[in-house]
């Protein structure tokens, strides 16, 4: 037995600001984001990324538009430092794109960060060092002026190397590292000490980057300590407020967003969450949330399925199926009451109104999903979804009273089967339902004549070996062939429904023609199909006939 005990965890504090602005907010345009997948994302992978696949990673991000993009920790490895000289001495990096590294407030570590660098047009040199009260007491055994100064010496010397190569157009970005778990009050202590060294205004500003390094509170109080941070640090004109969440509670995206309404100007994050333990904030999600509310995210995702193999290729992680707008299932719709839905308002879009379709907040063409995955088809599902299947691969559109009468029988069907049925399974149970009635009666010639506007119809019917010969009359075919049908068998016919609609464009399309009989008081429902519109009605009522009746019941008339 484990020792689960929810009384070893202490509520995490709130924070007083009763005059916080940021609920009533709005967000209003995409923030500054800054990927930090080949960092961040990097250093938690079971393998980090080779040579290849940072590279192709980076051509990704620059792909999709990212500005500002954080490409390692050069101090750490060769690999790192490596891949940085690769990118400035091959002339990697556009124009409108600036690298960032990272580096502790470490001297030794600063230096090589530096040597990195050398000959880069621009570059955001990132220092950190961890500030929180349990890293203070358990990790560093120092009090905060101890921390204090391991920061300030970091930005000193951050400044004294970046004086060495003035050539370089340098912007600088520091980080309480653990923010999260920092008193808000000397958060903001080391932050104004930081930047008194850096002295930054808002024609060189710099950055201070507030991280969740690891989530410990609902969003609002995130939000709440972002707010708090802005209103009390120093230079604030100065400063581009940045976010680094993590996504250890789940809430990683929603703690940014709720950030940037309270204050922040930038956010870091990867591209599906990739990142240490439970990931860091996905910014497709975050992108993808803007983009949904009519808000140019300023960054281009439309080749969804592009960039989830990238991440895949690169990573070695799967994407979840459900992921939001990249899972390969977001778009899918099993159950019949929400495929119901979503087949009437796509029948009813229109593409110059807004985007308004039931469960689906985007369309997912915008991301380069068909509409083939919209509706797939199970135990879950029901009349609407399956008509969908069968109209939008195979050409059937079912009339509601036929959709009622076939989706019972998909419904067995995926019971006994207990998965999915695809759509060449729902097409082979359609015609084995209705085109394929083993032993019943078959049309043969015919013939109609017309007098004193009352249709003379003769007909051939066989059966094995066994043919017969009919005549019926009546106010048009159907009725002429209905009548005929109730003198051979004995039974009472009613024609209760008739639908029909070609099966293609084409010239020679065949027509279908869909049934409802009453016959003895029960409704039964057939299928006809034909290149001749008339022989497809002859062969639905026969359908319908056939499978109510019965051979032997035929027979025995
Ligand atoms: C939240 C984040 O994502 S922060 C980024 C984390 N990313 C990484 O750590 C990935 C890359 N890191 C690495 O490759 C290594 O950790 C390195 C190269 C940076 C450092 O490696 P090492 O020097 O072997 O140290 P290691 O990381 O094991 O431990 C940190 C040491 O630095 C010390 N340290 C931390 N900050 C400072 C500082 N500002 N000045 C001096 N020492 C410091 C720690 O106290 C600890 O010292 P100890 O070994 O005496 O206990
Ligand atoms: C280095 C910092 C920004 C970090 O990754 C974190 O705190 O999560
Ligand atoms: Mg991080």
């Amino acid at each position: 037995m484990g020792k689960f005990d929810h009384r070893r965890y202490p509520a995490f504090p709130t924070v007083s600001l009763p005059d916080r602005q940021w609920p009533d907010r709005r967000l209003q345009r995409a923030p500054r984001w800054c990927s930090v997948d080949l960092r961040d994302g990097n250093q938690a992978l079971i393998e980090p990324m080779t040579a290849q696949q940072k590279s192709l990673l980076w051509d990704q991000l620059v792909k999709i538009g990212f500005r500002e993009i954080e490409v390692g920790f050069p101090s750490a490895s060769s690999h790192d430092y490596n891949f940085v000289r690769d990118l400035i001495e091959n002339d990697r990096i556009p124009a409108d794109v600036t690298i960032q590294v990272l580096t502790p407030a470490r001297e030794d570590l600063i230096e090589k960060t530096f040597a990195a660098l050398e000959g880069v047009h621009r570059a955001i040199v990132h220092v950190y060092n961890s500030t929180s009260t349990v890293q203070r007491e358990r990790v560093f055994a120092m009090e905060r002026s101890g921390i204090v100064d391991i920061a300030r010496s970091g930005a000193r010397l951050v400044l004294d190397c970046a004086a060495r190569y003035p050539d370089t157009e340098w912007l600088f970005e520091y980080s309480p590292e653990s923010f999260s778990g920092t008193e808000l009050d000397f958060a903001v202590e080391v932050c104004d000490a930081v930047m008194d060294v850096w002295e930054p205004t808002p024609e060189k500003p710099a950055i201070v980057n507030l991280p969740a390094t690891v989530e410990m509170s609902t969003p609002n109080v995130y939000a709440d300590q972002i707010e708090w941070f802005c209103r009390h640090v120093r230079r604030r004109e100065g400063l581009i407020v940045s976010l680094h969440t993590h996504n250890d509670r789940g809430c990683a995206v929603a703690a940014a967003e709720l950030g940037v309404l309270a204050g922040a100007d930038r956010v870091e994050g990867t591209l599906m969450g990739n990142g240490e333990r439970t990931g860091n904030m996905d910014i497709v999600t975050m992108a993808m949330n803007l983009y949904s509310q009519g808000i140019d995210p300023e960054l281009q995702l439309g080749h969804m399925d592009e960039i989830i193999q990238t991440v895949r290729d690169c990573t070695q992680l799967p994407v979840h199926p459900r992921h939001p707008y990249a899972g390969e299932l977001v778009f899918t719709a099993f159950s019949g009451s929400h495929q119901d839905a979503i087949k009437k308002c796509l029948a009813r879009r229109d593409d110059a109104e807004p985007w308004q379709v039931a469960y689906l907040p985007i369309d997912p063409a915008d991301i380069g999903r068909s509409y083939q995955e919209v509706i797939r088809i199970n135990s879950q599902s029901g009349k609407g979804g399956i008509a969908y299947v069968l109209q939008r691969d195979h050409g059937y559109d079912l009339p509601r009273w036929l959709q009622i009468d076939f989706s019972a029988a998909v419904q067995a069907h995926a019971e006994a089967a207990e998965g999915e049925v695809d759509s060449e399974a729902i097409l082979g149970l359609f015609r084995d339902t209705y085109l394929n009635v083993s032993g019943g009666w078959t049309l043969g010639d015919y013939q109609i004549s017309r007098a004193a506007a009352v249709d003379q119809l003769q007909v051939i019917l066989a059966r094995g070996g066994q043919r017969h010969s009919l005549t019926g009359s009546g106010n048009g075919v159907v009725a002429a062939f209905v009548d005929a049908m109730q003198r051979f068998t004995g039974r009472q016919l009613v024609l209760v429904e008739y639908s029909e609609h070609a099966l293609s464009q084409s010239a020679d399309a065949e027509a279908v023609c869909y049934i409802q009989l009453n016959i003895d008081g029960g409704r039964h429902c057939g299928v006809g199909v034909s290149h001749d519109i008339v022989q497809a009605s002859l062969n639905g009522i026969l359908c319908a006939i056939n499978r109510a009746v019965g051979q032997d019941a035929i027979a025995a008339a």
